[in-house]
């Protein structure tokens, strides 16, 4: 028997997914995927998880982000609240897409099992809503520290929406650019 453990649902920005996980519950807890290649294959096509991410976050209020790879390592990702909540942020930074510079958040957590599928091309951060978050971050590419990209999580021009007083961030997300007005988007 093969149970279906995720369901996909469109964000409005095209590609970018909202995954509902499908815990198997029993008396002891229970057992759900974080990924399954077989499952989401029309989401993953052939690209394969090269990389998997633990973060914890203090205090909440922290934002960090907003992070890409440049092509050739641009990459996807698939996020993942394993403790806490936090609000997680995708801008859209395709070249020529309608919907270029807008940004989509989702709510995930612990309880609400809630994944999001970010392809390549989009900006991604976060601002944890409670205290001690962890996220696992699954990546198609490896990291490479020379193709790293980022946009200020408080660029005017983006307006993200963030639902807390933002408190911490690093100091390298701080001193992040605002996007340039020249800036054409990322061409993959
Ligand atoms: C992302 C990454 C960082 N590092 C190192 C670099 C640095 O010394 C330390 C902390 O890195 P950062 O300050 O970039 O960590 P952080 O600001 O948490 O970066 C993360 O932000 C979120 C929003 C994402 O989307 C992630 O992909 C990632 O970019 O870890 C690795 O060794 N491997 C990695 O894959």
């Amino acid at each position: 028997m093969s149970a279906t453990r995720f369901t996909a649902t469109r964000t409005p920005l095209a590609e970018l997914m909202l995954l509902q996980r499908h815990p198997l519950g029993d008396e002891r807890g229970y057992l759900e995927r974080l990924f399954c290649r077989d499952e989401l294959r029309d989401m993953i096509g052939e690209r394969r998880i090269e990389q998997m991410n633990h973060t914890l976050t203090g205090k909440a209020g922290t934002v960090r982000g907003m992070h890409f790879q440049h092509p050739p390592h641009a990459e996807m990702k698939l996020v993942t609240c394993l403790r806490g909540q936090v609000f997680d942020v995708a801008v859209d930074l395709r070249q020529g897409l309608p919907t270029f510079l807008r940004w989509h958040g989702e709510y995930l957590s612990a309880e609400n099992h809630r994944t999001l599928l970010i392809p390549e091309g989009f900006a991604h951060g976060f601002q944890t809503l409670t205290d001690d978050c962890e996220l696992i971050y699954l990546h198609t590419a490896a990291y490479q520290p020379d193709a790293e990209g980022a946009v200020n999580a408080l660029d005017p021009r983006l307006a993200i929406d963030w639902p807390l007083p933002v408190t911490e961030m690093s100091a390298r997300d701080r001193a992040h650019l605002s996007i340039a007005t020249d800036f054409a988007g990322i061409r993959l």
